[in-house]
């Protein structure tokens, strides 16, 4: 039996008018991974924002299990909820493209424990002794990634396919105990997928941690998730393993119709 870490009940979104999310109802276990799709304005990035803390929601409840019992994260900023094991990356990417590759890393692991970016900059966040240490932590890291031969170059040198990879790093680096990573894949080509695909299954694997998933590209989150959340006009059209998603008569009409 998996665990529960995170669990959405009947959440709704209302922008004005707008119902962007209807009475979605989700649950993440430890350790697993898991895509979230449907048509573009879906709701899938408003989810996003709702369970980070970035949006708050209309009503519904979201509730984060702890080894010191159940959390609600409904009210919580996002410095709050990252704290508590949430850690993301955005469809845009965020990087401080003047910095080196190694100070973005750096940057984001103090964030962590600060609120803003001036005051956490040479602070050292709890889990580290020194910044020496820190810093150790950040190069180990960008080693596991591959990035080891660009630490002191600043961002913006870097292709688009390796500055979305430090986007992931930079989210690792908060230690979180689950990972949204917002269309990872976005403008990458076939070969950076490819790579970005075995990347994700091995950062679920060796980080242990839980990863959800917002991508287009079916390829890969049919190769790597285990389970699926589809939504459609912000309400969940179904859940499933990616075999039964495929064959699901509904998300083949609304969403795979175009490459059944
Ligand atoms: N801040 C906002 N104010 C008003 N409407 C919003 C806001 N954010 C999202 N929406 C609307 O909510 C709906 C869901 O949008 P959302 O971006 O969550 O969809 P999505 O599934 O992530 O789409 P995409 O795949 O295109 O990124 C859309 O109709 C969008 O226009």
């Amino acid at each position: 039996m998996s665990s529960p870490l995170l669990t959405a009940q009947q959440i709704v979104k209302n922008f004005g008018g707008l119902t962007a999310v209807a009475n979605v109802s989700v649950h993440f276990d430890q350790n697993e991974l898991i895509g979230l799709i449907g048509p573009n304005g879906a709701g899938k990035t408003t989810l996003f924002n709702l369970l980070t803390g970035v949006t708050p929601v209309t009503s519904g409840a979201i509730s984060l299990y702890t080894d010191q019992g159940v959390q609600s994260l409904n009210g919580k900023r996002p410095a709050e909820i990252a704290q508590a094991g949430l850690s993301r990356t955005f469809q845009n990417i965020r990087l401080f493209k003047e910095l080196s590759v190694l100070d973005n890393v750096r940057i984001a692991m103090t964030n962590h424990y600060q609120e803003g970016f001036l005051a956490s900059i040479f602070r050292v966040p709890k889990f580290y002794r020194t910044e020496a240490d820190m810093t150790l932590a950040a190069q180990k890291l960008l080693a596991i990634f591959d990035l080891t031969s660009v630490a002191d170059q600043p961002a913006k040198n870097l292709p688009y396919g390796i500055q979305r990879r430090l986007e992931i790093v930079r989210a690792l680096a908060t230690k979180p105990k689950l990972l949204f990573l917002d269309e990872p894949a976005a403008g990458m080509n076939p070969e950076e997928t490819a790579d970005l695909t075995r990347l994700i299954r091995q950062v679920q694997r060796d980080f242990h941690i839980t990863i959800v998933l917002i991508e287009h590209d079916m390829s890969l989150v049919m190769n790597v998730v285990e389970r699926l959340y589809v939504l459609e006009h912000g309400a969940l059209l179904a859940e499933g393993t990616p075999n039964e998603i495929q064959h699901n008569p509904a998300v083949i009409k609304a969403y795979l119709g175009d490459e059944a």
